[in-house]
């Protein structure tokens, strides 16, 4: 069975959550996530999520800290999730990878068809947001 071991970034700002929704080609085309990717041989969490939000959004990023982690078993593969909490350090977001991205209130979290490895961390943010 596939298995891949994924970083993914939590940004909170004036108390909206970030989300981007996948292009509707290929895995999980379409549904919404939290940005972020793979690990690459070698890598630490950090150092992936790091790598990733500067290719997909164009940003760097400072990582705060370690929030949850999820293990899921989609249909054709088992991913491991590590969410951290972080912040924009420099530059605008550009959606590189992503088709759309949007900024979430609390009322609006349940709105979007989540990736379904990301219910645990959505239900997390639920109460980081007021
Ligand atoms: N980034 C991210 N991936 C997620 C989330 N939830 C979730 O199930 N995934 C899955 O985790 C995998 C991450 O792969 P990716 O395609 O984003 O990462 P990548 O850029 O390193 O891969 P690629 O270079 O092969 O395209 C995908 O299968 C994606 O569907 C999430 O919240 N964020």
């Amino acid at each position: 069975m596939k298995q891949m071991e994924v970083a993914a970034l939590v940004l909170i700002e004036d108390n909206r959550v970030f989300a981007a929704q996948r292009k509707n080609q290929g895995a999980l085309g379409g549904m919404w996530e939290f940005p972020g990717g793979k690990l690459e041989a070698g890598e630490t969490g950090r150092e992936a999520l790091i790598r990733e939000i500067q290719e997909e959004l164009g940003v760097t990023i400072e990582v705060q800290h370690y929030l949850i982690k999820v293990e899921h078993q989609y249909p054709g593969f088992f991913i491991i999730m590590h969410a951290y909490r972080g912040s924009i350090q420099k530059g605008t977001i550009q959606l590189r990878e992503h088709q759309a991205s949007r900024w979430l209130q609390k009322e609006e979290l349940w709105q979007l068809d989540w990736a379904e490895a990301d219910i645990p961390i959505v239900q997390k943010v639920e109460h980081l947001l007021s």
